[in-house]
């Protein structure tokens, strides 16, 4: 089906992220074919990318491997934000300040300390009733649909190619020309045959699109039982996404009124310069499925066959749950890294 040397199962962000994590290395773009089922432009459960808030946040582990994904994608956005002409392209830092009920991580701190751009904590006279910690930094953020396509424009213009297809098993990619497959599927990871992960699972979120061109900070309020937040759209005509609902196991894409109404008010609360209830201009109301993973992410190399005494490989890329854009960059370049040490 392809005379590409590499093919690439997806185009959310992780697979987005793998082709330019592929270029940086040298590898020519007119050897890269995107194959997926839903492209930038496209809305489906089944397509994760245009439906995250999206923005650079606290939200991930605090384990080593997960705090090095988060470092690279931040400290190496701006390179992808140059390629792609600037913010204009969805991809903008604004300020943000993040609230917590418990005390943080200090391995985490430590990390991201050294690297977040106005990296401070909160004083104790800044932080409201009930947050014991908080921090204020400088964070990328991203109009999610307008950069997924301003990134495909960019990837197909200098040579990958993009089709449209949905694979029915992953060995159908492996056409003679094909020396590796990377499988960027997210969610559909749990369901392509010979792969079937039975860890993936989803983890449903609602947001609240409202019109709010006077927020330009984002701001959050993570507690055990829910966590609150507001991002605003870079180049968006004043969106803002309010959010937020994280509920594993829920596949449903639905959207549900008493849903809205509580993101709404636990929003108004954290953000009261948004506006009044009755006075809000909602754009749209959307749910999203994070492609979540018992264990974490998987990135991992598996050797598919060989063919005239060369190996080829599967690489997967997938499971990146609430974090693909904030930490998938970081992923891509281990991906990326651990096929051609294989390949070697
Ligand atoms: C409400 C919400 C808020 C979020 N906020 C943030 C945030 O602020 N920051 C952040 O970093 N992340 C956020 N996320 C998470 C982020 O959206 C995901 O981690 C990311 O989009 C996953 O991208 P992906 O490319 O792995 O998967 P997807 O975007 O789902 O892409 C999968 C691709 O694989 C293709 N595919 C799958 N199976 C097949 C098949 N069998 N054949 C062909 N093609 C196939 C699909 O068509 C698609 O192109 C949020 C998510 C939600 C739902």
């Amino acid at each position: 089906m392809t005379d590409s040397k590499y093919v690439i199962i997806g185009a959310g962000i992780s697979g987005l992220y793998t082709a330019w994590s592929l270029i940086d290395k040298g590898t020519g773009p007119s050897d890269i074919k995107v194959v997926a089922e839903f492209l930038p432009g496209d809305q489906s459960t089944l397509y994760t990318s245009p439906w995250a808030g999206g923005n650079f946040s606290l939200i991930t582990s605090t384990d080593e491997r997960s705090m090095k994904f988060d470092k690279f994608t931040y400290t190496n956005l701006h390179r992808i934000q140059e390629l792609l002409g600037g913010p204009e392209c969805g991809l903008d830092m604004l300020p943000s300040t993040e609230m917590f009920e418990q005390e943080l991580d200090h391995a985490k701190l430590d990390s991201i300390s050294q690297y977040l751009k106005e990296y401070r904590p909160m004083t104790k006279e800044e932080m409201p009733e009930g947050v014991v910690s908080g921090v204020k930094f400088l964070t990328w953020n991203f109009n999610c649909p307008l950069f997924l396509a301003n990134f495909q424009k960019h990837l197909a213009a200098i040579g990958v190619t993009f089709e449209r297809s949905k694979i029915d098993h992953i060995s159908s990619v492996f056409s003679p020309s094909v020396d590796a497959v990377f499988n960027c599927t997210g969610i559909g990871a749990a369901s392509l045959g010979g792969v079937k992960d039975e860890n993936v699972f989803p983890t449903r979120g609602q947001v609240v699109v409202v019109r709010a061109p006077h927020i330009r900070e984002n701001r959050f309020r993570w507690r055990p039982d829910s966590d609150t937040y507001v991002i605003p759209r870079p180049f968006s005509d004043g969106s803002i996404v309010m959010g937020g609902f994280f509920q594993e196991g829920n596949w449903s894409g639905n959207t549900y009124g008493y849903e809205t109404e509580d993101i709404l008010k636990r929003g108004l609360e954290l953000y009261p310069e948004i506006g009044k209830r009755n006075e809000l201009k909602i754009i749209r109301e959307a749910a999203g499925l994070r492609p979540s993973r018992k264990g974490g992410v998987r990135i991992e190399v598996e050797h598919f066959d060989q063919v005239n005494g060369k190996d080829r490989y599967i690489v997967h890329n997938y499971g990146a749950s609430g974090y693909g854009y904030q930490s998938g960059l970081g992923m891509a370049n281990e991906a990326t890294d651990m096929y051609f040490e294989a390949a070697k």
